[in-house]
């Protein structure tokens, strides 16, 4: 019993993860459709009616449209797609941000869920450009690997049918990455970062780097102060942690391991040069945890009122 959930896209990668995540609980109900149905609009539009809660798991294109097709009815919607993120009539689903984002959704009808390199990006940028310790106008770049499964059913195929030889692959060099609008509004940048992301032969896992110049006219505060915030600034928040400064598991290495069980956590890390004038700010996640499965499941949780790790892999 408790609140009833549809997952649309629910046979995608995306989908199966959450399903996972939901079916053994007995806090919330799964509405499914019979996989011949699953792309029949008719029936979605009645799942997604009868569902207290959807969640898109969906190209932005079906997610508009299944939109659409609640925009009459009282269903809310988490939406895993990048089609909302930045619109205004939409909460963006990243609770750490502040305590304000967490309230903000748990009392919205729409969340939509952030991009996985942006929950990255933005557990790494946000917080210190709000305490004023990067100006808005630095000039950010932003240097990511992602396992595989960031890209979906279809980069799947590709990667594990026709290109298995494949052990770096570097994209986005249109330096229009979809991402960057989020990046840009939930950091509150004065401009978009330079983005530069690649896949790697792992399924799931991703290393979001932001490096830093310190002090001098692009006036950024000392590693230890950037790290400081970053600690106060996640001491709640169980799904996000903050490594001691210039800590990392393997002395001097940060390893990504490939088939390792997804988790929805998210680590952060800040390492600098001995002089101080240089830090790599650094975050490791599950793009298909806390970049997507795992944070729909916790806004969900929010939402719906229940314990917010309820069925999260912390
Ligand atoms: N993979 C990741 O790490 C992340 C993904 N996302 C986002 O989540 C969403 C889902 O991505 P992902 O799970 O990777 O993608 P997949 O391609 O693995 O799955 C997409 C699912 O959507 C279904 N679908 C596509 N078009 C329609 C339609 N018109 N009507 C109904 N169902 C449809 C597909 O159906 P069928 O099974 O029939 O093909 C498939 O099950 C995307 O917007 C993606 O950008 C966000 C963060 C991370
Ligand atoms: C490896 C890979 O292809 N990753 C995807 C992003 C995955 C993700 O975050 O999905 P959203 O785009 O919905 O946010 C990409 O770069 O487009």
């Amino acid at each position: 019993m408790g609140v009833t959930i549809f997952i649309d896209g629910g046979a995608g990668t995306t989908g199966l993860e959450i399903r996972q995540r939901l079916e053994q609980r007995n806090d919330v109900t799964l509405l499914a459709l019979d996989d011949a149905d699953r792309r029949d609009a008719a029936k979605r539009k009645e799942a997604l009616h009868a569902a207290d809660i959807a969640i898109l798991c969906l190209p932005d294109d079906a997610a508009r449209e299944a939109v659409a097709m609640v925009a009459d009815g009282t269903t809310r919607i988490i939406d895993a797609s990048t089609a909302h993120r930045v619109h205004n009539d939409w909460a963006y689903g990243f609770s750490e941000l502040s305590a304000a984002q967490a309230e903000a959704i748990a009392s919205a009808r729409f969340v939509s869920n952030p991009g996985c390199y942006p929950t990255g990006f933005l557990a790494l940028v946000a917080p210190l450009v709000s305490a004023g310790l990067v100006p808005a106008d630095y000039p950010f770049t932003v240097n990511a690997v992602s396992g595989y499964s960031g890209g979906g059913k279809a980069l799947i195929a590709r990667i594990e049918d026709d290109e298995p030889d494949i052990a770096y692959r570097g994209y986005g060099l249109d330096l229009s990455h979809k991402h960057l609008p989020e990046m840009k509004v939930h950091a509150g940048l004065a401009q978009d970062p330079i983005f530069a992301p690649a896949v790697i032969p792992a399924y799931r896992g991703m290393v979001v780097e932001v490096p830093l110049h310190i002090g001098g006219a692009l006036g950024v505060a000392e590693p230890e102060a950037l790290h400081e915030q970053l600690v106060a600034h996640y001491a709640e928040t169980p799904l996000v942690s903050v490594a001691p400064l210039g800590e990392s598991e393997t002395p001097g290495e940060l390893l990504l391991r490939s088939g390792v069980p997804g988790y929805d956590g998210l680590k952060l890390h800040v390492f600098a040069r001995a002089d101080g004038t240089q830090v790599r700010l650094m975050a490791v996640l599950d793009n298909l945890g806390k970049g997507a499965g795992g944070a729909a499941v916790q806004n969900l949780n929010i939402m719906a009122g229940i314990d917010p790790l309820s069925g999260l892999r912390v």
